[in-house]
């Protein structure tokens, strides 16, 4: 069988092909150059799988896509403390080159900004880095987020720095303040060079799919990133991604995101899958116009907008069947906050003269508080002198202590 996934992209690409509207940045000379009918799209899964259409293949400078990688690499590299006393998580409202700070600190409003990606730079490494350590952090981090070696596009780079007074301007402003130390032109060359690494959506995807994966590589399974930076980064591109249109961005759409002047755009669909859709020509906000039709497209039809959740609690109780001397919890799917909820209201009202047995064998796994939930439960029901078990093929429930030294009890089958 063919996957139809990959059908489906064509022909959501093929949806949007013809809308010529908006315009290549041409404030970066180099770019007004750009092929402004290419039009790709990759999509990859946790489990490292990529779909692509289009010109999947097609390389482009990440530009602004950058940021959130690098605000991770600084996360790691310096710990959320360090990093935000340097720059702020607000969104800004503002257009992405906007000469403005935050009233009181001084910091850039957020790194998906210019002023706060300039910033979040001299953050990598460590406060004594020099400027070739860093941008070789950001590639080398790039590189290991997309599973190859990438590169820098020289011809780029050259071109933005010979029109960057903009970006001076904000080194400029970011110095005077104290928020950087090092010389301006110094740090907008380290900037510049981290957007003009050159990817492609499948690149792009995979990088993408690191964050939705909680850390995790899709497809190496290295932990790149711990859980919380990963969910740091998604939660600032939820907040500021997309500059100026940031709310309406989420309200329709709905995936963390972010935009590049080359015309890359990224989407973040936690737990789910990272996208990539590449199409050159932007909009006055500086982002992609088909790729902003694409993503739209994709959260409708798939019901990926992060507030469009489906509440999953009650299905954790498939069943509840009873012994004489025990009330059996058949439970299944993922247990988490809501779904234990449950399964600790059923608890509540059992018979006191029984004890309780949890069918696990169609539990895929607890989270963190899942767990803690049900063992207190558990707990609890012990405490009334009455009798725990589990029955856990699939160990999912691993060493059920009760938290007083006492263990629910391991069956090996639900019926004697
Ligand atoms: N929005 C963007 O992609 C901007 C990145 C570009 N390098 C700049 O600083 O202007």
């Amino acid at each position: 069988m063919k996957s139809p996934v990959e059908d489906y992209l064509a022909e959501v690409l093929a949806s949007v092909r013809e809308d010529r509207s908006g315009a290549v940045a041409d404030y970066i000379p180099e770019l007004a150059t750009a092929p402004a009918d290419r039009l790709g799209i990759a999509l990859c899964t946790p489990d490292g799988r990529v779909y692509a259409a289009g010109d999947a293949d097609t390389t482009f400078t990440i530009q602004s896509i950058s940021k959130p990688f690098a605000y991770a690499a600084a996360l790691i590299d310096r710990g959320p403390e360090v990093v935000r006393r340097s720059v702020g998580v607000e969104p800004s409202g503002e257009a992405f080159n906007e000469l403005s700070l935050e009233k009181e600190s001084r910091r850039p409003k957020n790194p998906m900004i210019n002023a706060g990606a300039i910033t979040t730079h001299q953050l990598l490494v460590s406060a004594d880095a020099g400027g070739d350590e860093r941008v070789h952090r950001v590639q080398a981090f790039f590189s290991q987020l997309a599973n190859r070696e990438l590169v820098i596009d020289e011809d780029v780079c050259a071109s933005e720095l010979s029109s960057a007074d903009r970006n001076l301007a904000l080194a400029h402003m970011l110095r005077n303040y104290g928020i950087i130390d090092v010389e301006p032109h110094r740090a907008v060359v380290g900037y510049i060079r981290q957007c003009s690494v050159s990817v492609s959506v499948r690149d792009l995807a995979v990088m993408c799919a690191t964050l939705a994966n909680a850390g995790r590589h899709p497809q190496t399974g290295e932990t790149v990133m711990d859980a919380a930076v990963a969910r740091q980064t998604m939660a600032v591109m939820a907040a500021a991604g997309m500059y100026d249109s940031a709310g309406e961005w989420f309200t329709t759409v709905g995936i963390p995101a972010k935009s590049g002047v080359a015309g890359g755009l990224i989407g973040a669909l936690p737990g789910q899958c990272g996208i990539a859709v590449f199409s050159p020509r932007l909009d006055p906000h500086g982002n992609s116009v088909r790729g902003t039709r694409v993503f739209a497209r994709l959260s409708d039809d798939m019901g990926m907008h992060l507030m469009g959740v489906e509440p999953s609690g009650a299905s954790v109780l498939r069943d509840v069947d009873a012994t004489d001397a025990e009330t059996i919890l058949i439970l299944r799917g993922p247990v988490q906050f809501s779904g234990a909820e449950v399964i600790l209201r059923v608890m509540e009202t059992t018979p006191a003269d029984r004890g309780v047995l949890l069918d696990l064998s169609r539990v895929d796994r607890f989270t963190d508080v899942g767990r803690r939930m049900v063992l207190e439960g558990l707990r609890r029901v012990r405490l009334e002198g009455r009798s725990t078990a589990i029955h856990d093929p699939d160990n999912t429930l691993p060493d059920p202590d009760l938290g007083d030294g006492s263990f629910a009890e391991i069956r090996r089958s639900v019926h004697p």
